[in-house]
């Protein structure tokens, strides 16, 4: 379990992470999702103590990273920015980590297979494309065997079958028992893998939720009716969880809680006619922009030229 309580961290008079406070817990797929410059990075390294916190703090299943004996055995972290020797092999690279941790050589074989890399393991990491370096970098965060994984944008670089991938991996490592932190600006990818949400902005909590709680909040995935009886419809559909929407003289109708299935069905055993029934799909993307547009570091000219228009 990760729990972060007023996180906060300071550079001059510059707030990155803002009393920053989420659980992410576990047997589940924590998403943690903001713009560039949200302030992920700084909080993941605050996570496993390469940077303090200015205020607030985080611990990592009850403690915090520099209080565990044998921290790399809590958690094992994939961070962007990684330190590998070039001229050396994968297995020499995550060997050389396993022998300053007390980590069997057996581990090191076990992770390698685990990450595919058994073909490439006695080749010089500096020849490694990127999709390989992410699997090493995974590889060597599951070395210690960890309850709790912390990756950062691990899909980055990665082919579609190195997506998949990830994604099965996490999924297995959530399974297990085991708390999964994945952070990512991208909206739907995470939505695929993600049980739980976690969206930042500018260092502040934008969101806690699950995707279909934000779809939800975003508009929800309701469907759009065209009746010549507006009234005796919304009439009939009425019911718990069922909310129906629409301005007095018009023929449009705003239904959620029920799909278009059940509305089209409810019209026709009571002879209504209906000019349109049409799905509204709500983008997972377009939610995510509408949560952070406010938190954007650097709009995009479009946004700037609509937004002084
Ligand atoms: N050492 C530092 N000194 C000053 N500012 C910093 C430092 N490290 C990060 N920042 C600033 O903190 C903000 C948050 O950066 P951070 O890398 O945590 O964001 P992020 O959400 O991980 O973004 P990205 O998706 O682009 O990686 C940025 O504005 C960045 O410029």
């Amino acid at each position: 379990m990760i729990e972060v309580r007023e996180l906060t961290k300071r550079y001059g008079d510059k707030t990155v992470v803002d009393r920053l406070d989420f659980t992410a817990r576990p047997g589940a797929v924590t998403g943690f999702l903001g713009p560039n410059g949200a302030g992920k990075s700084t909080t993941m390294r605050m996570i496993i103590g390469l940077s303090s916190p200015t205020s607030g703090s985080v611990t990592v299943n009850g403690r915090r990273y520099v209080e565990h004996a044998a921290p790399l055995r809590q958690i094992g972290a994939l961070l962007e920015a990684r330190s590998v020797h070039p001229g050396r092999s994968a297995f020499d690279h995550l060997m050389a980590q396993a022998h300053t941790h007390g980590i069997p050589r057996r581990r090191v074989h076990e992770v390698i297979e685990l990450a595919g890399l058994r073909d490439v393991a006695k080749k010089r990491v500096g020849a490694f494309s990127l999709g390989m370096g992410q699997r090493l970098g995974i590889a060597a965060a599951l070395l210690g065997d960890p309850q709790v994984v912390m990756l950062d944008e691990p899909v980055n670089g990665l082919d579609p079958e190195g997506v998949l991938w990830v994604r099965n991996l996490l999924r297995t490592l959530a399974d297990q028992g085991r708390t999964v932190l994945l952070s990512s600006h991208l909206m739907s990818e995470t939505a695929q893998i993600a049980d739980h949400l976690v969206v930042i902005g500018r260092g502040k909590l934008l969101a806690d939720t699950t995707v279909d709680e934000l779809v939800a909040r975003a508009g929800g995935n309701g469907v759009r009716v065209l009746t010549s009886e507006p009234a005796r419809l919304r009439d009939l559909l009425a019911g718990p969880g069922v909310a129906v929407t629409g301005s007095p003289g018009s023929e449009a109708l705003h239904v959620t809680g029920a799909d278009a299935r059940r509305i089209g069905s409810t019209a026709a055993d009571n002879g209504i006619t209906l000019y349109e029934l049409a799905p509204q799909n709500v983008s997972l993307e377009q939610a995510f922009m509408d949560l952070t547009r406010d938190a954007v570091e650097y709009q995009s000219a479009a946004d700037t030229l609509r937004s002084i228009a």
